[in-house]
């Protein structure tokens, strides 16, 4: 089983990781708690209320997991179109896979990563939505201290099935998009390059880019959905699972409560992804 997908998956998800952690903490906070009027208000208040550091709640602990949940999407990913095809990440260029089986291996990959994203996530989102600046007085200190508090609280308060709030709602967001995400990224890649030869570095940035994209605007009525169970359980139980959510979500904000934060998805998604697929191409390169 070739280990070089892992370990440029890991790699490049980190590069993009950062440059798009200001953007999701926004995108969390517009989606989960009603005291913002929109963009702009919640980045002011943000940067009034905690500085620039508040854009970067909850990054330490994606940062150590990013290691394992994006080898595991581009690890499965290859390593399925290697099973179904017969063709390493090299031979792909000179035979090119069918777009079904590049969805499913996208599908398989986005399955397995959801599972190991799934605490890692939830932490991440509740450190998120901590608004309390960094400097505390007694009074109003954060409920949870940092990531390690954060997990031990919901382990004890919520038990070990509390870590996997909102998991059903992330499985249903990442396994069909990754699919979208790796069959735009080949498309765009494939229409854009000479038979036989590998992609530019503009057609990996671009291709990456609207992958990004494409996949994150199909992505964000779950996304909605995952984000608002993930916070139900920190002051009681609002919803009785995930069906609940959508439909008193609905009921109380109408459609366009499942599109909230889809253009700070998109804004988000274009530079991650461009970034994610270009070093990760790099690496598979120079590791050749
Ligand atoms: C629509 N979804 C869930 C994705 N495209 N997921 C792949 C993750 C890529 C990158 N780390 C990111 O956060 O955009």
């Amino acid at each position: 089983m070739p280990v070089e997908e892992f370990v440029a998956g890991w790699i490049s998800g980190a590069v993009g990781l950062v440059l798009g952690h200001p953007f999701d903490t926004v995108k969390v906070r517009l989606q989960t708690q009603s005291t913002y009027q929109g963009i702009v208000d919640c980045v002011v208040k943000t940067y009034r209320h905690e500085s620039v550091l508040g854009f970067f709640k909850g990054m330490s602990f994606p940062i150590a997991s990013v290691a394992l949940v994006n080898s595991v999407l581009f690890g499965v990913y290859s390593n399925t179109l290697l099973a179904l095809t017969a063709t390493s990440h090299q031979e792909r260029r000179a035979q090119p896979p069918s777009y079904t089986n590049i969805f499913i291996a996208g599908c398989t990959g986005g399955l397995l990563q959801a599972y190991c994203l799934a605490p890692f996530d939830l932490i991440k989102v509740r450190l998120q939505n901590q608004t309390e600046p960094r400097m505390q007085i007694a009074s109003s200190m954060p409920r949870y201290r940092g990531p390690v508090h954060c997990a031990s609280s919901i382990l004890r308060e919520e038990g070990p099935q509390g870590l996997f709030r909102g998991s059903w709602a992330l499985v249903l967001r990442d396994t069909p998009t990754l699919g979208i995400y790796f069959v735009t990224y080949e498309g765009l890649c494939r229409q854009y390059t000479p038979e036989g030869q590998n992609p530019s570095s503009a057609t990996v940035l671009v291709a990456g880019g609207f992958a990004g994209i494409a996949s994150w605007i199909t992505a964000t009525p779950f996304d909605v959905i995952k984000s608002r169970m993930q916070m139900d359980g920190l002051k009681g139980r609002k919803y009785g699972g995930m069906l609940d959510c959508m439909a008193s979500s609905f009921r109380q904000e109408g459609i366009g409560v499942f599109f909230k934060g889809m253009t700070l998805n998109s804004a988000r998604a274009f530079p991650v992804n461009a970034a994610t697929f270009l070093s990760y191409e790099y690496l598979l390169r120079l590791w050749r």
